[in-house]
């Protein structure tokens, strides 16, 4: 079996930790890494993986996911490269460098990691926690076709997996990666609204979640034709129309508009904060 190790096993390092052991993936076959020694105890006692440092985890697996925040990446890299280096000159087997990370390109890290490093650039999502993650791969300069199977393979056990040019990652971050916080945020906002017509909290919430998980599984029956299942909610002169018309006035799409260019120019931004050959340009 495929020996992972998640370097920064934060919410989406957790989320995949999770998501691949839901799956049938066995802890023996996990490790991770983790800068705060509590939070790495917290994870084996829940999870059963164990807790390893950089070199161990390097040596020990045949795939690196690293799930930094891009801000954190140079101490990683800067820890990686050497161990990495050791690890080729002692004749191991090829190592596979995943990055969810977002915004920062698959050549970021061939140029920092040794030469001819096989990268494949991820971005997932949270839901990955239920076997509900839209993940999207992208392979860098070294990485094979087998190497992406493998990557498909591995996230496609914990949702929906696509192939695109790496060109399209930060659109897709701002659409998938940073997606179910949209939805959250809808979410939290129609609660409040329930409150404000007199439903008590509890209650408004259990209408809108199961809402949202009906509209969600007619959305993918319906492969994309949001606008009909909408129109068929929209009764002539009824309440939602009332509802729309408020909605549009509030200028809701072009919200939706400009949040989601905002956040592909975030992600954007955040490889070129890390990118050495650009100065004077750090994002934090
Ligand atoms: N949270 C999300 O919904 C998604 C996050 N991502 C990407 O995943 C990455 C991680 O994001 P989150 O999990 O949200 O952040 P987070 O802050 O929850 O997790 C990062 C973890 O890495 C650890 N860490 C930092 N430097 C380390 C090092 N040198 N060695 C070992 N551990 C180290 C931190 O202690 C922390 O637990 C980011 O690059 C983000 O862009 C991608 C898709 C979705
Ligand atoms: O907010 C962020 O930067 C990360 C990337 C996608 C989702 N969360």
């Amino acid at each position: 079996m495929t020996k992972i190790a998640v370097l920064g096993a934060g919410k989406i390092g957790e989320a995949l930790l999770s998501g691949l052991l839901s799956a049938g993936r066995s802890a023996a076959d996990l490790l991770f890494t983790e800068r705060y020694p509590q939070r790495a105890v917290e994870l084996t006692e829940t999870y059963g993986v164990q807790a390893a440092d950089v070199a161990t985890a390097a040596a020990r697996s045949d795939v690196l996911v690293v799930a930094v925040k891009p801000q954190d990446i140079d101490p990683l890299l800067a820890e990686l490269a050497p161990v990495l280096g050791d690890r080729m000159a002692q004749g191991g087997s090829e190592v596979l460098v995943v990055s969810l990370c977002a915004g920062l390109p698959t050549a970021l890290f061939e140029a920092r990691l040794p030469e001819k490093t096989a990268v494949v650039r991820v971005m997932p999502n949270t839901p990955m926690l239920v076997g509900e993650a839209m993940s999207v791969v992208s392979g860098g300069r070294y990485a094979t076709e087998e190497q992406l199977d493998l990557v498909e393979e591995l996230l496609g056990s914990v949702g929906r997996v696509r192939r695109a040019p790496e060109t399209q990652q930060d659109a897709v971050t701002a659409l998938s990666g940073s997606g179910p916080a949209y939805f959250f945020y809808l979410v939290e906002a129609m609660i409040d609204a329930g409150i404000l017509v007199g439903i008590p909290r509890a209650m408004a919430a259990e209408l809108i979640v199961q809402s949202a998980v009906g509209a969600a599984t007619m959305l993918r029956g319906a492969e994309g034709h949001p606008v009909m299942l909408r129109e068929a909610v929209t009764s002539p002169a009824g309440t939602t129309i009332a509802a729309i018309r408020e909605l549009e006035k509030h200028g809701v799409r072009a919200a939706l508009l400009d949040a989601i260019e905002a956040a592909r120019d975030r992600s954007v931004e955040l490889g070129r904060a890390n990118d050495p050959s650009i100065e004077g340009d750090r994002t934090d």
